[in-house]
Formats: C-alpha cells, sequence, structure tokens
C-alpha cells in the first residue's frame, strides 16, 4: 500500500490520554472522518485490497464498525449486515458475550442476514483485545457463514488482537498501528 497514504491516515488520528479513563491511550477515529481526504484514502485502500475476492457481505460491528463497513460495503457492492449491542436489531437475534479492553458487553446477529455458503468481510475501525472481532466471527461462524478476513483502520499491536484473530484462522489487515497501549 502506499506509504503517503498511510502516513495522511495515521497522521488525521487524534490520541486523547486518560480516555474514557485513566491509562487509556483513545484513538479517536472520528478526527480521520472529519478529514474528508483521509476517510475517502481509508475506504480507497480497503477497496483495493478487498474488491474481486469473492465477498458475498460485509459485517460491521456497533457503533464505529458502521461508519467504515457501509461505505465499503458500497463501494464492492455488497450487502451490509450490522452487529449490534442488545436490543437494538427487531428481527430474531443471536447473542454472543465478550470482553472489551475497559469492561463486558453483548452483541447480537440477526439470524436470518447470514446464510450458510456466505463469505465475510468483518470491519471495525479499530483491533484492540480482539475481544469484538472474536464475538463477532462467532456469531457468523454459528449462522454457516465463513470469515477469512478482518479489517481495521487502526490496530493496538500491544493488545495482542492481531494474534488471537490470526488465531481464529483469519488475515488481519490494518491501515495504522500505535504502540505503546
Ligand atoms: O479489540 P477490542 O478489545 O474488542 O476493542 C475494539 C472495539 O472497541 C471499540 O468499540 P466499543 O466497544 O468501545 O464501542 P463503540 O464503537 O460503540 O464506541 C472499537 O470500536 C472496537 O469495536
Ligand atoms: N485505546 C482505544 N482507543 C479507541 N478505541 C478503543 N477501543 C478499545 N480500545 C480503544
Amino acid at each position: 500500500m502506499n506509504q503517503a497514504s498511510l502516513a495522511l491516515i495515521k497522521n488525521s488520528i487524534k490520541t486523547i490520554p486518560d480516555y474514557p479513563k485513566p491509562g487509556i491511550m483513545f484513538r479517536d477515529v472520528t478526527s480521520l472522518m472529519e478529514d474528508g481526504e483521509a476517510f475517502k484514502m481509508s475506504i480507497d485502500l480497503l477497496v483495493a485490497h478487498y474488491k474481486d475476492r469473492g465477498f458475498t457481505k460485509i459485517v460491521g460491528t456497533e457503533a464505529r464498525g458502521f461508519l467504515f463497513g457501509a461505505p465499503l460495503a458500497v463501494a464492492l457492492g455488497l450487502g451490509f449486515v450490522p452487529v449490534r449491542k442488545p436490543g437494538k436489531l427487531p428481527r430474531a437475534t443471536n447473542a454472543q458475550s465478550y470482553e472489551l479492553e475497559y469492561g463486558m458487553d453483548t452483541l447480537e446477529i440477526h439470524q436470518d442476514a447470514i446464510q450458510a455458503g456466505d463469505k465475510v468481510l468483518v470491519v471495525d475501525d479499530l483491533l484492540a483485545t480482539g475481544g469484538t472481532i472474536d464475538a463477532t466471527v462467532k456469531l457468523i461462524r454459528d449462522l454457516g457463514g465463513e470469515v477469512t478476513d478482518a479489517a481495521f483502520i487502526i490496530n493496538l499491536p500491544d493488545l495482542g488482537g492481531e494474534q488471537r484473530l490470526l488465531d481464529l484462522g483469519l488475515d488481519v489487515l490494518s491501515l495504522c498501528e500505535f504502540e505503546g497501549d
């Protein structure tokens, strides 16, 4: 990938120390989105990487996974499936609990949103411990979907998420990394 484009993306992301609690270095992807060039570049790079790969659906995880997963799905001409926090999806759902860098949560998916044979790309803004995407992958695989790849704007390598997802058999792509978390 073009190094100047990747630098533009990384430099657009602001860091907020001690948010949402002391000791967390919060990597704020909303500052990337406020920069039209960086936002478009991030989607364009993902489109170039994932086009013509045979994916049938993109799954994005609430909330920030929606912000990158949906535009990528439109650009690739694929359906977008939201994985949401509990009680937000109106049809029958499956649920999976998971651990965050700072807390516990549960995610849900519509039971009829993934069919056996779907080849799914999972998208989120940021990879930390990998707990969110681990739970998301379980939800998709339980419905018979095949998940081979996960894409992120930001990876926090010190938190071990990439290895966790490699252990699940995924190929992992991130557009930038921040160390020291
Ligand atoms: O790799 P992990 O340790 O699971 O952490 C990464 C997840 O944490 C953040 O979401 P958060 O749960 O804060 O929800 P939000 O997008 O609704 O703010 C981020 O957007 C990822 O989804
Ligand atoms: N350090 C961090 N910055 C932004 N979002 C996060 N989600 C989990 N850890 C995070």
